[in-house]
């Protein structure tokens, strides 16, 4: 059998619509822009790729798009100087600071300076708490993208076994924490976890997020189960015509392979990378409905 494909990028380009529809009624209606602010510390290559589709998708659904980009060497006086401006930037509703920083940064502090009504990114130590506790919070992108293509595909994920490999604050954790506010029976792996294939061989549901190229092989997969990567990996492959390398992205699951087992699986790349934006966008929307006191977009947010 091979797998339904869940197509990511076909579900963020919905995902955007819908965005798009409803920035438009805030102007219409409220004169009302939402803005985006990026902040990118030195040139990591991961962010780099991330950053140059994002600020083209916000203008195209109607949002203001700023981008800071800030010397490696930056301070972190100077950095948390910025973040208090774009805090008490009124026209600027959600602020985004690209991870990882450069070493010299402390990631903790940076982050829990953003104003939690405005961390898109859902990383805040108090939309954590407040996810964790099953509150109203900002909830962290690629998990969020994750649920939105699971609850499409199954409808509802009440009573599945799902398995998260990875335990990373950006996607595993929230990952676990949105799965068991749908009911599924969670478990959260990792590369310490004993027996790994035979744990995910449990699983209805897999979520692969460790960023290790291919590292899910198809005989770990329970037959049907639906299987999410999350893994953006970069590999060699080859050398082009004029003998210069050649790369390509490649998921932590090995497609080829899990194809023949999986009921479904999301690409790499066009699944959880593309839906990853389209909610950086929604939750730039849900937060300036917040601020204002309108109503949010549904299905947009858990
Ligand atoms: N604070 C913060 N939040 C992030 O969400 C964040 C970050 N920092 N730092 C960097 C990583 C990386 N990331 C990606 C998102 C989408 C694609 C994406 O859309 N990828 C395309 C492929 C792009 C290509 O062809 O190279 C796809 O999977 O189809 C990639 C990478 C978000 N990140």
């Amino acid at each position: 059998m091979t797998a339904t494909r869940i197509d990511g990028k076909a579900f963020a380009a919905t995902v955007r619509e819908k965005v798009a529809v409803h920035v438009a009624n805030l102007k219409a209606e409220h004169g009302i822009t939402p803005g985006l602010a990026v902040v990118l510390v030195g040139e990591d290559p991961a962010s780099q790729v991330y950053v140059r589709s994002k600020g083209k998708q916000t203008q195209e659904v109607g949002m203001k798009s700023v981008e800071h980009k800030l010397d490696a060497a930056t301070s972190e006086a100077d950095l948390l100087a910025l973040i208090d401006k774009l805090n008490r930037d009124e026209t600027i509703h959600g602020i985004l600071v690209q991870l990882p920083l450069p070493k010299h940064l402390n990631e903790d502090l940076v982050i829990n300076a953003i104003d939690p009504a405005k961390d898109v990114d859902g990383f805040h130590i108090s939309n954590v708490g407040l996810l964790g506790t099953g509150q109203k919070s900002m909830v962290p992108c690629t998990p969020l993208g994750c649920l939105m293509m699971l609850r499409d595909h199954h409808g509802s994920l009440s009573g599945m076994d799902a398995v998260v490999i990875g335990r990373s604050n950006i996607v595993g954790k929230p990952m676990a924490q949105l799965l068991l506010g749908d009911s599924c029976t969670v478990t959260i792996a990792h590369s310490r976890t004993k027996d790994l294939p035979d744990v995910v061989r449990r699983a209805d549901i897999v979520v692969a997020a460790v960023g290790r190229a291919e590292m899910v092989p198809g005989s770990w997969i329970k037959p049907g189960a639906t299987v999410i990567d999350v893994g953006i990996n970069r590999v060699d492959a080859g050398l082009k015509d004029d003998g210069s390398p050649k790369t390509r992205l490649v998921g932590d699951v090995d497609f080829a392979s899990a194809c023949e087992i999986a009921g479904a699986i999301t690409p790499v790349p066009g699944g959880v990378g593309p839906m990853t934006i389209a909610c950086l966008l929604a939750n730039t929307l849900t937060a300036c409905c917040r601020v204002n006191g309108l109503a949010e977009p549904e299905g947009l947010t858990v």
